[in-house]
């Protein structure tokens, strides 16, 4: 197996060191030049990449990422999906279950934990349905799910709201036998009939039909308590509002087991981007006002917010280039994160904040997944499951320059910062020099 020098790198933004990668971990990190490991291997096995000036993290982790398939391969496929993924910098992609067929039984996630493996290029951890066929009446078969080949450890509806305050009991009561979680698509379904955007005086002025901000808040208030009551773990997708954060936030304090998380987008655009009318921009949760997208930031920064996640949701030409009214929701995510999330960051704390990109993009959702090989110390030992970043590059976003099949991107044109250079999954590169390496 070939083994890997990066030399002159910084991890999570520390003084230059040089790593090496062998036999799938990190074999040794040193202040100093590895001349004696180099020595110890043959010329021909050792890859010497010069990284001075790139910072490595943790493979990143999505817990929220859609994949389409099966169902919708003209959109997106688990390989395409993994190849964004890869690009992105991320190691491992939590994937959800609204395919079609849906995520609701043994064969259907131990199918895509298959498509994953053979793609090679993340890790894919399929997510469960909560219920049959995300309709809201039965619970799914969790336990099969659980004990099947890919070990789900978190279901969900996402999409569809669980909105019935006894199947939510249940289901969170179920998971518990195997530390398990219900990750929440918030939004109370009655609040939100014939929504098109945020309610608020943009969508006053479009005339587009309302999501108000209480429509998700009161559900996770009541997730929050029903978490309580019984004692598990719940986790709240995609968090939209300044609101929730209060919720979550006291909800934390009070001890309650529940984690959140917020997508890029929400940390950077607001619902006056509605009224180009480009259903590039529309998005459940819908995108909010500025002093939502303020309390997002600072929710993400202080930890009541826990991860960032992508909930990459590719949609094809035909869904989303269309009347806004008629348009899928959703927007890509996985290969525009990181950069997204350094400049959100920079603007915020006027510097790199290395540190707490990795726990929120790798160690905790790799937590919460319960991904024990990801989201680790970049020490000696560990999984060599890892992203290397250029923070001083820039990129410029072209929709059909992207590795997903489609091309939904809200950032087309827009200048980032941060490059993803290589990413590492158990010691074997899957992009080198920006580009996947199969
Ligand atoms: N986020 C979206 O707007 N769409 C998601 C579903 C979801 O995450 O709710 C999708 O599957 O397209
Ligand atoms: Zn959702
Ligand atoms: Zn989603």
């Amino acid at each position: 197996m070939t083994a890997y020098l990066l030399q002159g790198v910084s991890l999570l933004g520390a003084a230059p060191a040089d790593l090496l990668i062998r036999d799938g971990v990190i074999a040794a990190v040193k202040a100093t030049t590895l001349e004696e490991l180099r020595r110890s291997l043959t010329g021909d096995e050792l890859v010497e990449i010069d990284a001075t000036g790139l910072v490595a993290l943790p493979g990143l982790v999505d817990l929220h990422t859609h994949l389409r398939e099966p169902g919708r391969e003209d959109a997106e496929t688990v390989h395409t999906g993994s190849r964004a993924a890869a690009l992105g910098g991320y190691t491992a992609v939590c994937a959800m279950a609204n395919t079609a067929p849906v995520a609701d039984t043994a064969g259907v996630v131990e199918q895509v934990f298959r498509l994953g493996r053979e793609a090679g290029l993340v890790d894919v951890q399929p997510i469960g349905a909560v219920t049959v066929g995300l309709a809201g009446e039965r619970l799914a078969e969790l336990g099969a799910m659980a004990e099947s080949a890919a070990t789900v450890r978190i279901f969900s509806d996402d999409g569809h709201c669980v909105h019935d305050p006894r199947l939510m009991r249940r289901a969170l009561e179920y998971v518990k036998a195997f530390d398990g979680v219900i990750a929440q698509h918030a939004e109370e379904p009655r609040l939100t009939e014939g929504a098109q955007m945020h309610e608020g005086e943009v969508s006053a002025r479009l005339g587009l039909g309302g999501w108000p901000a209480v429509a998700e808040e009161a559900i996770i208030a009541r997730d929050v308590l029903l978490a309580e009551h019984v004692g598990a773990r719940l986790h709240v997708c995609h968090v939209s509002t300044a609101g929730s954060v209060e919720i979550i936030r006291r909800a934390k304090e009070r001890g309650v087991r529940v984690t959140a998380e917020v997508t890029p987008h929400h940390l950077l655009l607001t619902h006056e981007l509605a009224s180009s009318y480009d259903p590039v921009y529309k998005v459940n949760p819908p995108l909010r006002t500025d002093a939502d997208v303020a309390a997002l930031r600072q929710g993400l920064i202080e930890g009541v917010i826990d991860v960032v996640a992508t909930d990459h949701a590719p949609h094809a030409a035909q869904d989303k280039e269309c009347e806004w009214a008629y348009a899928r929701p959703g927007m890509l995510g996985l290969e525009t994160a990181l950069p997204i999330v350094l400049g959100v960051l920079r603007d915020e704390c006027g510097s790199d904040s290395w540190e707490l990109i990795a726990d929120r993009m790798s160690i905790a959702p790799a937590r919460i997944a319960g991904l024990a090989e990801h989201g680790r110390p970049l020490t000696a030992g560990s999984p060599a499951n890892l992203t290397l970043i250029d923070p001083a590059a820039r990129i410029t976003v072209d929709p059909h320059a992207l590795a997903s099949l489609s091309a939904n991107t809200p950032y087309a044109g827009m200048t980032l910062p941060g490059r993803i250079v290589a990413t590492f999954l158990r010691g074997v590169p899957t992009v080198l020099d920006g580009k996947v390496c199969k």
